[in-house]
């Protein structure tokens, strides 16, 4: 189940996202069957629509007493084929913080997946599940319907589909490859190129939502490429993620990442000068923490990560490399077409410097480290 992004006609009626209504898919990946969900929403909601696309679908206002597994149903969902038609083996390289949970969810909903990481004991966890163990990124894309690859930059992405025993080696008609790792669209392109020479299909993949929405099978994809290969791989993302995006031409899934990731590196910065102004002037960070979470400026990550940056406390969730390296492929991106990006620009160098700090590995809120120091000179 996933969110509407798009109001949907129904009986004549058009269907939107709010906090009133969601809309309830069946798939084979949820703990409800379709039989039972039918009757509960007929049952408690009768004058709604049924079926989408020919599928049958539920709706039922979101803050009813149902919970479970379920996630919201977008509009861009894909149609009923494509669900019939799953892949039947699914490969994995990169085991990381977002490859693991990402695989161990496909692994838990029944896929065939077999994983390859560059250092094999991280996929130790996901192989005593039950998934298989190849010993190059060629043999996984070799015994592979479809490989889905997450890692960490450009240069890994490239090695991994192109270098020696890379993905491409194993590749050929009939196959698709998904890079959901986060990378710059010239680099995704030129992966895109290699997979497609040996008849292979190709769609970007990256993914919006950190460690936790990973973990929940909450994340939201923003694809480009190969349409049939979206639709093909649509219940995957579904397993994985609470909603997709197909933008078009490859470059405009990586673009639509970079922007999101800017703004929130510029975010995180801005936050992190508000919570050391306010201490220096004699107020309690925490509630600030507090005021911010019941304004209009109001996100979750402030809410998540504010407590622990209050304590100096950064346990990894998105690595402050990561962010950098986003901050530095979006300032490119808008090199690329002559926009000013000052604010973008400045919180760069402060990631930079938290670098310089020893801070790579921490959580991207510690680039706040990077103001202590420079108020201490
Ligand atoms: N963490 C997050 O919140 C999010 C991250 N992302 C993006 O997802 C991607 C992965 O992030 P994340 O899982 O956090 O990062 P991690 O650093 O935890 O994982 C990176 C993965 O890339 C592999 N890797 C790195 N360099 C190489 C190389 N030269 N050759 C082969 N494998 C390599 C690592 O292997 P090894 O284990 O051997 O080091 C590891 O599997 C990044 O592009 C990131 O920007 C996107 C959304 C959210
Ligand atoms: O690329 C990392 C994104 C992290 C997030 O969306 O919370």
């Amino acid at each position: 189940m996933r969110a509407l992004t798009k109001p949907l006609t129904l009986n004549n009626q058009t269907w939107v996202s709010s906090s009133m209504s969601i809309f309830v898919k069946t798939s084979y990946c949820q703990q409800v069957s379709s039989t039972a969900m039918a009757a509960m929403c007929s049952s408690f909601f009768p004058q709604l629509p049924t079926r989408f696309n020919g599928r049958p679908i539920y709706s039922f206002p979101a803050k009813s007493h149902f919970s479970g597994s379920f996630k919201a149903f977008s509009s861009q969902a894909s149609n009923a084929s494509s669900q019939d038609k799953l892949p039947a083996n699914v490969g994995f390289l990169g085991i990381g913080i977002m490859g693991s949970p990402m695989a161990r969810n496909l692994i838990k909903s029944g896929c065939d997946v077999t994983v390859w990481n560059r250092t094999k004991s991280k996929c130790d966890p996901l192989i005593s599940l039950g998934a298989k163990y190849k010993s190059s990124p060629e043999e996984v894309a070799a015994s592979c319907d479809v490989t889905f690859a997450m890692l960490s930059d450009p240069e890994s992405a490239v090695d991994v589909a192109c270098g020696k025993h890379g993905a491409v080696s194993g590749m050929s008609s009939g196959k698709g490859y998904v890079d959901v790792s986060t990378v710059d669209g010239e680099t995704s392109k030129y992966i895109g190129q290699q997979i497609k020479a040996t008849g292979a299909l190709f769609l970007e993949a990256p993914v919006s939502g950190s460690k936790k929405p990973a973990e929940d099978g909450q994340l939201i994809f923003l694809t480009a490429g190969d349409k049939s290969l979206y639709e093909t791989v649509a219940p995957f993302l579904d397993i994985m993620g609470k909603s997709r995006f197909y933008l078009g031409d490859i470059g405009n899934g990586a673009a639509m990442k970079l922007v999101v990731n800017m703004i929130m590196g510029s975010m995180m910065a801005s936050f992190s000068e508000g919570l050391l102004l306010s201490e220096k002037v004699g107020l309690d960070p925490s509630v600030l923490v507090e005021v911010i979470s019941q304004g209009a400026i109001s996100a979750p990550m402030y809410s998540m990560k504010g407590p622990s940056m209050i304590q100096s406390l950064y346990p990894t969730a998105f690595p402050l490399k990561h962010q950098q390296k986003d901050m530095r492929l979006a300032l490119g991106l808008a090199e690329s077409v002559s926009q000013s990006t000052p604010i973008a620009a400045a919180a760069n160098e402060l990631y930079k410097v938290a670098k310089s700090q020893g801070l790579s590995d921490q959580d991207f809120s510690a680039v706040i480290e990077s103001l202590k120091g420079k108020l201490q000179q």
